[in-house]
């Protein structure tokens, strides 16, 4: 049980590792790794192929014209999470280029490194009791802190 995180250039390492913290907490382990489908598409495939036989997510983390994720998407037959960071850049406009995929080809679409790594957890959770638990507290925080906040709000 294993998330890879392949990322398209070490600039996407923050968010990278923003991601194998939040998995942390819902115990799972993540490696980063790094290689462009654009640049170094034989470098991404042997790092797919390296994982082919194990217990793997990817979580692919691409910023401006993302091909990676439908790349790799295309060449393993484990489940693939298309993170992209968000950029203020052309009006936010990057997003589009992981949402049209062609035939064949279904990275799933998770925008924020929280949420890529919940996406991931509930993928293992169909298997494991310990990480469903996890996500079971993490929901039940995340209610708390909306009912302390109207708490604090109506005060005011
Ligand atoms: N979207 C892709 C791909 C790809 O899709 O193959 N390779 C790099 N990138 C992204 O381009 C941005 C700038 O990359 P550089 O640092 O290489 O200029 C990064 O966010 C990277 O993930």
């Amino acid at each position: 049980m294993k998330a890879v995180i392949l990322m398209g250039s070490k600039s996407d390492l923050d968010y990278g590792k923003k991601v194998a913290e939040k998995l942390r907490f819902f115990g799972i382990d993540a490696v980063l790794r790094i290689a462009s489908a654009h640049k170094t598409p034989a470098k991404a495939l042997e790092i797919i192929d390296e994982y082919e036989n194990e217990d793997v997510v990817f979580v692919t983390i691409a910023g401006r014209s993302n091909a990676l994720s439908g790349f790799v998407d295309a060449n393993t037959t484990r489940p693939v999470i298309a993170s992209p960071p968000i950029s203020e850049k052309f009006a936010g406009m990057d997003v589009l280029s992981s949402i049209n995929m062609p035939s064949g080809v279904s990275p799933m679409l998770v925008l924020y490194a929280e949420n890529a790594a919940l996406a991931v957890a509930k993928i293992f959770a169909v298997k494991s009791e310990e990480v469903r638990k996890r996500i079971m507290e993490y929901q039940r925080a995340k209610k708390e802190e909306i009912y302390r906040a109207d708490e604090e709000a109506k005060s005011l």
